[in-house]
């Protein structure tokens, strides 16, 4: 993450809590409501960090009304979207919907999506491109497996994901791209890579953009980290010069918890 002489950040920070298959309608919305007030309490400065979350697709209704009803400027997503625009798909959920429902992003990819789901590079592909059509940007999760990594193999797989992922969008669509770097040996195990590792994957990931792109879509596409992470470690993964952001599991479903990871910068300087 750069920052700049007047304070501000080149690249606004994004905090995104993926709820993934936990609480129901109900609980999201008191979670929401929650870490609303717990942000406000602090005077979380919204302009500064965004903060965004992807509750389970039932949940999404109730999570727009509340965000439009309290004017939240917390933003919101879906953790998946179909391929197709609309049709005889059953079970799938067009982009156009989540466009209607307000959603600012939609992951794409997520490692629990590619081995649960055996979802391949192209069908992502045409999934990125999908959600491009109707205005919602992807959030685009790419890594590797342990064996990978082990075999040092991690840096070209995860490039190889991103640029099959990435194939065909204009320069323009590229420049509000974000891409998270998710080493799947790290979700949801306590392990974290530690932020020289995610720095290293971030800045090959910019590098590769410059080439697949240009300069300025390198510098202008936010790289979050995900993998176990936490209040206690976000703020040194965070001080990581090509880490903009970072997406959260299984801390985003404690507001404390989540709400002090959006509080960074306060550790970064008291660190
Ligand atoms: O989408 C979030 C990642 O899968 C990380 O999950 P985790 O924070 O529970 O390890």
């Amino acid at each position: 993450m750069t920052s700049s002489t007047n304070g501000t950040f080149d690249r606004r920070p994004l905090i995104a809590g993926n709820w993934k298959m936990n609480l129901d309608h109900v609980q999201g919305i008191t979670l929401l409501q929650k870490l609303a007030w717990t942000l406000d309490d602090a005077k979380h400065d919204y302009s500064r960090v965004e903060v965004a979350v992807f509750p389970p697709f039932t949940d999404l209704r109730g999570v727009q009304t509340l965000v439009k009803g309290d004017d939240l400027e917390i933003v919101y997503g879906g953790q998946d979207l179909s391929p197709f625009d609309s049709g005889a798909y059953t079970g799938d959920i067009s982009g156009q919907f989540l466009e209607k429902l307000g959603c600012a992003y939609v992951l794409v990819g997520h490692s629990e999506r590619r081995t649960i789901h055996g979802e391949s590079d192209e069908l992502l592909n045409r999934k990125v491109q999908a959600a491009y059509r109707h205005n919602v940007v992807p959030v685009l999760c790419v890594g590797e497996g342990l064996e990978i990594r082990q075999a040092g193999n991690h840096v070209e797989h995860t490039l190889g994901q991103l640029r099959e992922d990435v194939a065909g969008l204009s320069t323009e669509q590229a420049g509000n791209l974000v891409v998270a770097y998710e080493p799947v040996w790290a979700i949801g195990t306590g392990e974290v890579a530690g932020p020289g590792d995610a720095q290293e994957m971030c800045a090959a990931i910019r590098a590769e953009l410059a080439v697949i792109f240009d300069e300025s879509v390198a510098a202008r596409v936010r790289l979050l980290y995900g993998g176990s992470v936490k209040a206690s470690n976000a703020a040194a993964i965070l001080k990581e010069r090509d880490v903009d952001g970072v997406l959260v599991g299984g801390a985003s479903l404690d507001v404390d918890e989540f709400a002090n990871i959006v509080r960074f910068e306060h550790h970064l300087v008291t660190d």
